[in-house]
C-alpha cells in the first residue's frame, strides 16, 4: 500500500470532500483503495496544495476542527434557546408585528464583520475577505438569503399565534423532510441510526399535535390557530430544504471563513426582504407605536428586547451554518432540531406554558431520538478510528478517510 505525507493526505482529503462519490459517501474503504491508486496522477495537485498552503477546515483531523465544532454548538444553543424565549417575549408584551419580528431574525448580519475583518485588521490571518468568493456563491448566497427570510417570516407568524412550546416541537416536523430533501441533494444515506432518531422526533410532534386543542391561548381565533399551525409546518419545510442546499454548496468550500461570508450574504438578502415587507407594511411605524405606547414594559425594555432578538438569532443562524459545515445537513438538522425540546421546557419554565403528560412523554421521545443519534455517531467515530489505526499499522495514510455521510 502507499504511504503520503501527512499534508499530502490532507489534500487528498479536500479533494474527496469536493468531489464526493455519486452513490454517497458511505462507502469509505473502498474510497481509500481509490485514492490510493489514484496517487501518482494527484502528486501535481498535492504540490499545488502545499504550495498555497490551504487545510481543509471540515477534516476531522484539522486541529481547528473540535474547537470549531464546539463554538458553533455553543452558538446554535444559547441562540436557539435564548432567542425563542426572546421572540416569546416580545409577543407577550404586546408586541405584534409580524414582520418586526421577521426583521430582528436577519438584522444581527453587521455582527458577522468582525470575525470576518479583525483577523486581517490585527494581521492575524493572510487570506484577505472574500478571496476566492465566486459570482456563483455569490448568487447562491442571495438565493439562499431570500429563502431563508421566507423561512423567518412563516417561523414569525407561527411563533405569534402558538405558545412557544408548541410552535417548537411543530417544528420537529422539519426533521423527516430533512431526512428526505438531504437523501436527494446530497445522496445522505438512510440508516437505522438516523432513520430511529427522526421518527423518535417526529412522533414527540404527532403526540403535540394531537394535544394542541388545550393549548389555544386565551382571545385567539381558531383560524389564526390554523394559521399558525401550518405557518410553522410551512418554516420547518423551508428550513429543511436550506440545510443540505447549504451542505451541497459548502462541498466547494474548504474554510470556515467563507462559511462566515456566505452567511453575511444570505442574512442581507434576507434583511432586504424583510426591510421591504416592513416598509410596504407600515412595519417601522408599527414599531415606533410599539417602542412608545404599545410595549407594556416600556420603551426601554422594548429596544433591549428587540436588540437582544437581534443577537440570539444570528447567534443561532451562525450556529446553525458552521454545524452544516462541520458535520452535514441532517446532524445539523438534528441539533438544532433537538434543541427545540429544550425549548419547550424554556416556555414551561419561563412562561408557565402548559406542561401536561403528552409534553413529557414528547420532550422523553425527542431527547431519547437525539442520546440515540449522537450514540450513533460515536460508535461510527469508534468504528472509523480502527480503521485508521489499521491501516496506519500497514503504512498507509490515516488522512485518507472521508467523512461519512453522517459528517464524521
Ligand atoms: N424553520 C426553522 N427556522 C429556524 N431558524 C432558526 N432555527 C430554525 C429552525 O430550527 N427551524
Amino acid at each position: 500500500m502507499a504511504t503520503t505525507s501527512p499534508s499530502a493526505s490532507a489534500a487528498l482529503h479536500h479533494q474527496f470532500l469536493e468531489s464526493p462519490r455519486e452513490n454517497g459517501t458511505n462507502d469509505f474503504e473502498a474510497e481509500i483503495v481509490d485514492v490510493e491508486e489514484s496517487l501518482p496522477n494527484l502528486s501535481s495537485f498535492v504540490e499545488n496544495k502545499e504550495e498555497n498552503n490551504e487545510e481543509d477546515q471540515k477534516s476531522t483531523t484539522n486541529k481547528r476542527y473540535m474547537p470549531l465544532l464546539l463554538i458553533n454548538y455553543v452558538l446554535l444553543f444559547v441562540g436557539s434557546f435564548s432567542s425563542s424565549l426572546m421572540s416569546k417575549y416580545y409577543f407577550i408584551h404586546k408586541g405584534a408585528s409580524k414582520w418586526v419580528s421577521t426583521w430582528v431574525q436577519c438584522l444581527g448580519f453587521p455582527i458577522l464583520l468582525f470575525p470576518i475583518f479583525l483577523p486581517v485588521v490585527l494581521k492575524y490571518k493572510k487570506r484577505k475577505p472574500f478571496e476566492g468568493f465566486s459570482k456563483k456563491m455569490l448568487l447562491l448566497s442571495v438565493l439562499v438569503g431570500i429563502m431563508l427570510g421566507f423561512n423567518n417570516l412563516l417561523v414569525s407568524w407561527g411563533v405569534a399565534y402558538l405558545p412557544v412550546s408548541t410552535s417548537s416541537l411543530l417544528l420537529s416536523t422539519q426533521l423527516v423532510f430533512t431526512l428526505i430533501l438531504s437523501s436527494l441533494i446530497v445522496k445522505q444515506k438512510i440508516t437505522f441510526t438516523n432513520l430511529n432518531c427522526v421518527i423518535l422526533i417526529t412522533v414527540t410532534s404527532i403526540i403535540l399535535a394531537l394535544d394542541s386543542s388545550h393549548e389555544k391561548p386565551a382571545g385567539l381565533t381558531n383560524k389564526e390557530y390554523y394559521i399558525g399551525f401550518t405557518c410553522t409546518i410551512g418554516a420547518g419545510f423551508l428550513f429543511a430544504l436550506y440545510l443540505p442546499v447549504m451542505e451541497k454548496i459548502y462541498q466547494k468550500v474548504n474554510c470556515y471563513e467563507m462559511v462566515m461570508e456566505m452567511q453575511l450574504i444570505m442574512e442581507i438578502a434576507a434583511t432586504v426582504l424583510a426591510t421591504v415587507g416592513m416598509a410596504c407594511d407600515g412595519g417601522f411605524s408599527d414599531m415606533k407605536k410599539e417602542a412608545e405606547s404599545v410595549f407594556d414594559k416600556g420603551t426601554a425594555a422594548y429596544w433591549v428586547t428587540i436588540l437582544s432578538t437581534v443577537v440570539t438569532w444570528q447567534c443561532t443562524f451562525m450556529g446553525t451554518a458552521g454545524m452544516v459545515f462541520l458535520t452535514s445537513s441532517l446532524t445539523g438538522g438534528i441539533c438544532s432540531t433537538a434543541l427545540l425540546s429544550i425549548n419547550v421546557l424554556g416556555g414551561v419554565v419561563v412562561y408557565k406554558d402548559h406542561f401536561g403528560g403528552y409534553k413529557a412523554v414528547s420532550t422523553v421521545l425527542c431527547i431519547w431520538g437525539f442520546c440515540s443519534y449522537v450514540f450513533g455517531m460515536y460508535i461510527k467515530t469508534k468504528k472509523k478510528k480502527i480503521v485508521r489505526k489499521n491501516s496506519s499499522s500497514t503504512g498507509s495514510s490515516t488522512e485518507l478517510i472521508p467523512r461519512n455521510s453522517d459528517g464524521i
